[in-house]
């Protein structure tokens, strides 16, 4: 075992308070870690109430129906397709998104600071910083063996695609030269509602994406013989064909198409000053969103369930 993994078995001992009798784990430290990890793990096991105190428990916590978190995805498109509107409808200065977008990051690693620290990211959030560390990941214990159905977090997170994705896909449709901000001093340009856009378009996307990990579980849950086999041979193509559902992508594309051409008949409706071009490069901007998206929403369920068995 690396110290890595150690590291993550010390915080599972001393976060997991939904255990068993501690002589079984006892005896499995023991053997898996060696006596003088043991005898670190039970001085921390001291701390254990201050931990309990302080909320990093981790909670049981079980999927939805895939039926329920379909509807829940659903729900998500609105949102994202109301902030994508919004942002294509701001003027972006050239090279703000130089250097892969470093300034937007160190934007972002302002707000996500201030979330962290009101618990925004903990466990069973299903929200992963673009800038920080993500939490720890659960590794089953003899007591906890993390039965099909039970949420199981790992270490992968979507971000990086995400906002690769996001800079040099979507970035090129914000290319309207006037602004829906109305300026008084005639300026074009508002960093900060550029990046707070941003910043939330890229919230909901991630959140979104990473919804993926329970609709694996859910998956997993249905059909655990097979995908076990899959996952032991660590054979992400066959898991990757097990996960897909092109009945199901048509239907998320067809209620983004929905959202899409509601949002933008609704700037058109109200007489807003839109280029001419508005509609059909917010449709397009759409469906190449939701097209990523839901790649990118695949993968984060084949790396979940690669990980499922740790
Ligand atoms: O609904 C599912 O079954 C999912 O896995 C989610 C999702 C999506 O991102 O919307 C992803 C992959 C599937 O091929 C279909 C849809």
């Amino acid at each position: 075992m690396d110290p890595h993994e150690v590291g993550i078995y010390i915080h599972r001992y001393i976060t997991d308070l939904h255990r068993a009798p501690l002589s079984l784990d006892i005896v499995h430290m023991a053997t898996t870690l060696g006596f003088p990890y043991l005898l670190c793990l039970l001085c921390l096991s001291g701390i254990q109430s201050v931990v309990a105190v302080s909320g990093l428990t981790r909670p049981f916590l079980p999927v939805p129906s895939l039926t329920q978190i379909r509807d829940i995805l659903a729900d998500l498109e609105a949102p994202i397709i109301s902030a994508l509107t919004e942002r294509t409808n701001l003027a972006t200065p050239p090279g703000l998104y130089a250097n892969g977008g470093a300034e937007l990051m160190s934007y972002m690693l302002v707000r996500e600071n201030a979330a962290a620290a009101s618990g925004r990211y903990d466990y069973g959030k299903l929200e992963y910083p673009f800038t920080l560390p993500i939490i720890p990941p659960d590794i089953a214990t003899p007591s906890n063996t993390f039965p099909p159905g039970r949420f199981h977090e790992d270490t992968y997170t979507g971000n990086a695609n995400i906002t690769s994705f996001y800079i040099n896909s979507l970035v090129p449709f914000f290319n309207s030269s006037t602004s829906f901000f109305y300026h008084l001093d005639n300026s074009t340009y508002d960093i900060d509602a550029v990046f707070n856009l941003d910043a939330t378009l890229l919230a909901l996307l991630s959140h979104r994406a990473h919804i993926g990990k329970i609709v694996a579980e859910t998956k997993y849950a249905g059909n655990v013989a097979e995908i076990t086999k899959f996952i032991k041979a660590g054979d992400s193509t066959s898991i990757l064909v097990a996960i897909t559902n092109t009945t199901q992508e048509a239907a998320v594309y067809a209620q983004a198409y929905k959202a899409t051409s509601g949002f933008s008949s609704g700037w058109l409706q109200a007489g807003a000053l839109v280029p001419t071009t508005f509609n059909s490069t917010l449709e397009a901007a759409a469906h190449t969103l939701f097209q990523e998206l839901i790649a990118i929403t695949s993968e984060i369920e084949v790396q979940y369930l690669l990980q499922r068995l740790n």
